[in-house]
C-alpha cells in the first residue's frame, strides 16, 4: 500500500463519498480525525455536512492550529459545501445563538450559509466550469454561496450569478458536493494541485 498523500477530515458529514471517489481515480486516502492523521500528507480534503457541528469537532479534537500548519506548510485543501465555509474569512447567515461561527480564515472568501434555501431546496444543475470542456453536475444541499472574493481568489464557476467555485492558491471552496456524482473532474482538478504542492518542514 502506497503511502497516502491526500487526507479527507472525517469527523462528520460525506467523507466516506470523498473518499470513494478518491479511491475510484487509484488515490490512497487517509481520513482524518487527529492532528497526527494529518503527518504527511500534501492535501486535505474538508467535506460537505453540517459546519457548526464540524467546527465544534474541530475544537474538541484540536485540529484547528494543525489544519493551518498544514497549509502554512504547503498543503492544499478543498472545501466543500460545509468545508468552504470552514475555509472561509468571513461567514455571514450563521443562526445567531450560536455566536461567531469558528473558521479556518484561509481563503479570502465571504461565504453565505443556507443561500439557496433549505434542505428541501437541494437541487442539481449543470455548471459551466473555467478549464472543463463540458458541463459539471453540481449537487446543491442547503449550500452557501461565496458573496464575494479578495484579489488573490479566482472564481470558477457561477450559478445564477453567484460564485460557486473558486480558487486562492492551493485552496479551492465549491459550495456544492462534487462527491455525491460519479464525474471526476473536480476531484481531478484538486488531485493536479496536489501533484503541485511543495511541502515544506514536514
Ligand atoms: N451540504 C452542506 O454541507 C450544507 C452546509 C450547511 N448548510 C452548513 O451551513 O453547514
Amino acid at each position: 500500500m502506497t503511502q497516502p498523500k491526500l487526507g479527507v477530515l472525517a469527523l462528520q458529514g460525506a467523507f466516506r463519498e470523498h473518499r470513494q471517489r478518491l479511491e475510484a481515480l487509484g488515490v490512497t486516502v487517509k481520513e482524518v480525525r487527529l492532528p497526527a492523521d494529518l503527518h504527511g500528507l500534501s492535501g486535505l480534503i474538508l467535506p460537505g455536512g453540517e459546519s457548526t457541528t464540524m467546527a465544534r469537532l474541530m475544537t474538541d479534537y484540536a485540529l484547528w492550529r494543525p489544519v493551518r500548519d498544514f497549509y502554512s506548510r504547503g498543503g492544499a485543501i478543498w472545501g466543500t459545501c460545509a468545508g468552504a465555509i470552514l475555509l472561509a474569512r468571513d461567514i455571514q447567515g450563521a443562526p445567531p445563538q450560536f455566536g461567531v461561527q469558528d473558521s479556518l480564515s484561509l481563503m479570502d472568501i465571504r461565504v453565505r450559509r443556507n443561500a439557496f434555501g433549505r434542505q428541501v431546496d437541494s437541487f442539481t444543475a449543470p455548471l459551466t466550469v473555467t478549464g472543463l470542456k463540458n458541463p459539471f453536475p453540481a449537487v446543491f444541499i442547503r449550500a452557501p454561496v461565496i458573496e464575494s472574493v479578495g484579489e488573490g481568489v479566482e472564481p470558477l464557476a457561477q450559478h445564477e450569478g453567484q460564485v460557486v467555485l473558486a480558487r486562492q492558491g492551493r485552496l479551492m471552496a465549491s459550495s456544492f458536493h462534487p462527491e455525491l456524482t460519479p464525474d471526476p473532474r473536480l476531484h481531478e482538478l484538486f488531485l493536479a494541485l496536489v501533484d503541485q504542492t511543495v511541502l515544506t518542514g514536514v
